[in-house]
């Protein structure tokens, strides 16, 4: 699977130790799912948790839905095992919890030896600062941002508008975009609090995140629909694709379309929102 070019708006994470939400996630409406054997399992089930999700996984039914592995920390007593017992799971990436250089995705790449995608937690302040070589890594292909670890590290005080984030937030989408990986945003912790969940969404999005993590299935919703494109931004794309193209025939390249410029460059977005618009679709049928 081109994992670049599919929907990323909502991204579950499911305890990799619990069989009821393994098996509630197949009939889930999410573009991907992080099967967790890091900080949603217990120390205790952490050795099980891996069999358990290698027979969910092997009895599958996850369909067009990203599959992507967070194994424990290779520092800790079980990441090592972890990928011993998932390497050839039927999965399409692992994720590593707090990254903080690309030599920690160069061990994971070395041990798993089957050229595997690599997802990175950015969460830790040595990650985010060293976010531009993560995202080098030949066989990194996504972010996530860890908002939760991030803010035990730094600190800093959880606030409806994530002031204290920003700077890290918007560095792990410059060094995404600089190398062309998916970016994912932090969880919502509140997960029985729509109208916040919509509030960090739209700031996400806006942003420039192609989707959101969560922990709940009461999020899914929210956050499929903030993360797609809406009526009325594909119906702006069109017009705009019509438009410079009607222009482009008497000779000229810049059109106007509600009061405002359209050139080359706002064509290749309203191309790529029509994409993803036929891509989240797809993904529906
Ligand atoms: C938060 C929860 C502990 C709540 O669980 P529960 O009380 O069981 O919720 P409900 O009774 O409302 O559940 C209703 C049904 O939904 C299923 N369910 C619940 N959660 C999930 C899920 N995540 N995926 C799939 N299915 C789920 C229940 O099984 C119920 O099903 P049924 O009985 O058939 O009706 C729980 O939601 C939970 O454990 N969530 C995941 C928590 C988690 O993954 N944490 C780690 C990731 S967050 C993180 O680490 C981010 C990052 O690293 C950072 O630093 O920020
Ligand atoms: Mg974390």
């Amino acid at each position: 699977m081109d994992m670049t070019a599919r929907p990323y708006r909502s991204v579950l994470y499911i305890p990799g130790s619990k069989d009821r939400a393994l098996d509630k996630a197949r009939g889930l409406p999410v573009d991907a799912i992080i099967f967790d054997l890091e900080d949603a399992v217990t120390p205790d089930a952490k050795v099980e948790a891996r069999a358990t999700l290698k027979a969910a996984l092997d009895q599958g039914g996850y369909g067009s839905r990203a599959k992507i592995i967070r194994i424990n920390g290779l520092d800790t007593e079980w990441g090592k095992g972890d990928v011993e017992a998932l390497r050839d799971a039927d999965a399409d990436a692992f994720l590593l919890p707090k990254v903080d250089s690309a030599a920690d995705v160069q061990a994971l790449a070395d041990l798993l030896g089957n050229g595997k995608p690599i997802w990175a937690m950015m969460e830790t302040p040595l990650g985010i600062m060293n976010a531009l070589e993560i995202a080098a890594h030949p066989q990194l292909a996504g972010f996530v941002a860890g908002t939760n670890d991030l803010a035990k590290e730094l600190n800093c005080r959880f606030r409806a508008d994530r002031l204290p984030m920003q700077m890290a937030l918007q560095t792990i989408l410059m060094a995404a975009r600089a190398h062309g990986v998916v970016a994912i945003d932090g969880v919502y912790n509140q997960f029985k609090d729509d109208e916040g969940l919509k509030v960090e969404c739209d700031q996400g999005r806006d942003l420039g995140f192609d989707g959101k993590t969560l922990i709940h299935p009461a999020q899914v919703e929210v956050t499929n629909a903030a993360f797609a494109p809406s009526e009325a931004e594909i119906d702006l794309a069109k017009r705009q694709i019509a438009a410079l193209e009607e222009v482009e025939a008497a000779g000229q390249g810049v059109a106007v379309v509600d009061g405002k410029i359209v050139e080359n460059l706002h064509v290749e977005t309203a191309k790529k929102t029509l994409a993803k618009a036929a891509a989240i679709a797809e993904l529906a049928k």
